[in-house]
Parts: structure tokens; sequence; C-alpha cells
């Protein structure tokens, strides 16, 4: 592992399902390099495979062919076991379905992926803290997840996410089910996690998360279309080539 590898590359991914004998193309070809800090959304309309390989870049579905390289190591040919290791160490998940555990407070829910990494019991509960107080969950701490409404769970797996520090952070729809407010909450903190370096992978369909990212990666029918600058429009402050480029809207 070199301290200069992306922390993710896909390379000629493809994924074909068979539904009923017949092949489901999800994704064909995909080439996607993450620098290690770089924040990625992945956009594109329903059916277009971004679910499919946001989930194989985590070994949640396996390829059907190509490669997939986390933070250097080779990850497309590791048995089970390897990408649970890998994926304690490296990645953390918010994914459709939260998975949180229902017999441990979100505290405790909050906290785990800290301690499985090594964290002391008081970082563990400093950064889960932090975590909840930056998405307005202060108060849910002592309670169990099914207590708490879809929204709620949502935010709390994304704190749960985040909690080990993970290398990179792949999401599926992080603010699916979020209202206006607690969107923003999500955003500043996804804002700020990127300040502070964090490596971030996500789907969305929500402008105002693609706005944050430095990249918006399009998909359709299963191929990159579109990779570049943040799809939002811009226009340019008064002034010729060189001014600042702001952000609209
Ligand atoms: N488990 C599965 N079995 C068979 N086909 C599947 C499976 N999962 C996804 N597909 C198909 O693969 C294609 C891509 O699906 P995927 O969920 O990745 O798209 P998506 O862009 O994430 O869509 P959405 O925005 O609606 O979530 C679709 O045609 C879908 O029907």
């Amino acid at each position: 592992m070199s301290a200069a590898a992306p922390a993710v590359r896909a390379v000629n991914l493809v994924k074909i399902y068979q539904t009923g004998g017949l092949p489901v193309p999800a994704v064909r070809g995909v080439d996607l390099t993450v620098e290690a800090g770089e924040f990625v959304a992945i956009m594109g309309p329903s059916g277009s495979g971004k679910s499919t390989l946001v989930h194989m870049l985590g070994g949640l579905d396996t390829r059907t062919s190509g490669e997939i390289w986390i933070e250097g190591t080779r990850a497309d040919t590791l048995s089970e076991s390897g990408w649970a290791l890998l994926r304690r160490r490296n990645i953390g998940f918010v994914f459709q379905f939260f998975n949180l555990v229902d017999n441990m407070t979100v505290a405790d829910n909050v906290e785990l992926p800290a301690l499985l990494g090594g964290s002391t019991a008081k970082h563990a509960r400093e950064r889960r803290e932090y975590l909840l107080g930056e998405l307005g969950l202060t108060g849910k701490a002592d309670v169990a997840p099914s207590r708490l409404s879809g929204g709620e769970q949502q935010r709390v797996a994304l704190a749960r996410a985040l909690s080990n520090h993970p290398r990179v952070l792949l999401a599926d729809e992080p603010t699916g089910n979020l209202d206006s407010r607690n969107t923003r909450d999500v955003l500043r903190l996804l804002g700020e996690v990127h300040r502070q370096g964090q490596t971030i992978v996500l789907v969305t369909h929500d402008a105002r998360v693609a706005g944050l990212a430095d990249r918006v990666v399009t998909l359709l029918d299963g191929q990159i279309v579109d990779d570049g600058a943040i799809g939002l429009p811009r226009r340019r402050t008064k002034g010729g080539p060189g001014d600042v480029v702001e952000l609209r809207g």
C-alpha cells in the first residue's frame, strides 16, 4: 500500500444481474478514481446503476468483472472476511437500510465502530457527542433506534459511519428521508468532515448535496457519461478570465 494511492479506484467495473435467466447489465465498464480527500457525488436517473456501483465499491455486492482498489489494496478478489476487515478499517457506510442495532442505544450504536477500531472509551464518547450534536440528535442518545423516525435513524447511521474516522465514506442517498432542516444539518456535517480531509463518495438526487462535492459523476445506463466539476450552474463575478467563480443559489 502506498500513501499516494487513490482512496478508491474502479477499473472497467461491470455488474450484470441475472433475472429469470436474463442478463440485466447494471454497471457497464466504469472507470473511476477518487483521490484521498476528494468528495465525489454520483448522480443519474433511476436505474442508471448508482447504488450498484457504490455497493460494489464497499463490497456489499459482487462484481461481474473489473477491479476495485481501496487505498491501494486490491479489494475485488478479497474473501468475505477480507472485505469485512477492509471495511472495518477503511470504510464508513450510509446505506438505505440503516442496520442499526436495536438492543443498543443510539449512543452505543454510534460509538461501536470507534471502539472496534481501537478508540479509547473517552475518544469514542467525545466523537459520538460531536456527531450527534452536529446532527441535532443529542437528546436521542439514550433511546433505541426503533423509537426514532426514519430521518432520525438515517442521521444516526451517518454518525455511526463517521464515528471511526473512516478513510472513505460511502453513502447512498444520505438525505433521502430528510426534511430541509435536517438536510441542512447533514450538509453542514458533510462539508465539515470534508474540510477535515474526509474522502466521500455518495449517491444523491439532491443538487444541494452534489453542490458540496468537488466532482459530480453522472451515470446513464450503467456508464459514466459525465465526470467533472460540480453540475450546478456557475456564474462569473464581473470581470474577465481568472476571476473568482461563484456558485449560484
Ligand atoms: N438485485 C438485483 N437484481 C436484478 N437487477 C437489479 C438488482 N439490483 C439492481 N438491479 C437492476 O440494475 C439496474 C441498476 O439499478 P440501481 O439500483 O443500481 O440503479 P440506481 O441508479 O441506484 O437507481 P435509483 O436512483 O432508483 O436508486 C436497474 O435496471 C435495476 O433494475
